[in-house]
């Protein structure tokens, strides 16, 4: 697994306003939304695609066309936030929901919800979480996919740990892993530093 950062000047500029405590979550939504899109575009770069001739108005031109289906997956609920935009710009994507936690009390992951297309493991796979912290969620959620078949996956993900980067390779060396920072720290409760704080309650305005 290669961590590909995907930023320039203009997404780190909206990464900021992510980052500031004070970011209403209208913005925050929007932001979200806007970066993700671009970490959808860097991660289909390697998608199959075919060719075939078409006419312009002027001429004719040989245009490609994206030749795998693709599924986009949530990892709920903050990753419904980064779907909603993918979505937008693909919208003849299957969609898929799981809904994984990680119990602090357990010490493990919980699974409380998946719904998935049928025809997944054909698919190109897209999961998306905007935070990857001590990585345990995202290597769950993978590997519930990988359960049902899945081989093409990719994880788009706006801020990870450094930690958490580390050990999803470990677990899932096959899986390209998208995402706009990489940050140092993680610190007490599991939270990324600088990071942005809890996204799902940011994204929603709830707690
Ligand atoms: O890498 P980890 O340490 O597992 O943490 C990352 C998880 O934490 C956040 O979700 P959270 O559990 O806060 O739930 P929410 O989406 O419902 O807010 C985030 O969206 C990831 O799913
Ligand atoms: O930094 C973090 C870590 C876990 N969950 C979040 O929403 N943010």
């Amino acid at each position: 697994m290669t961590l590909r950062l995907v930023n320039n000047a203009i997404m780190m500029d909206k990464l900021g306003t992510l980052r500031q405590a004070e970011t209403e979550p209208d913005t925050f939504r929007r932001i979200i939304g806007e970066l993700s899109v671009q970490l959808f575009f860097a991660a289909a770069s390697e998608l199959p695609f075919s060719e075939r001739e078409i006419c312009t108005p002027i001429s004719t031109a040989t245009v490609r066309k994206v030749s795998k289906e693709i599924s986009l997956i949530s990892v709920m609920r903050a990753g419904n936030g980064m779907l909603e935009a993918i979505l937008h710009v693909w919208p003849k994507s299957s969609v898929g929901h799981i809904g994984i936690y990680r119990d602090k009390f357990l010490n493990n992951t919980v699974e409380y919800y998946c719904k998935t297309p049928g025809h997944l493991s054909d698919t190109a796979v897209f999961v998306m979480d905007p935070i990857i912290a001590t990585g345990d969620t995202a290597i769950a959620s993978v590997s519930r996919l990988k359960d049902m078949g899945c081989r093409d996956i990719s994880f788009l993900s706006i801020v990870t740990s450094a930690l958490g980067k580390d050990l999803f390779r470990e677990a899932h060396p096959d899986v390209n892993l998208y995402a706009v920072s990489c940050d140092d720290e993680l610190v007490e409760d599991g939270y990324i530093k600088p990071g942005l704080g809890d996204v799902g309650a940011r994204f929603y305005n709830s707690k």
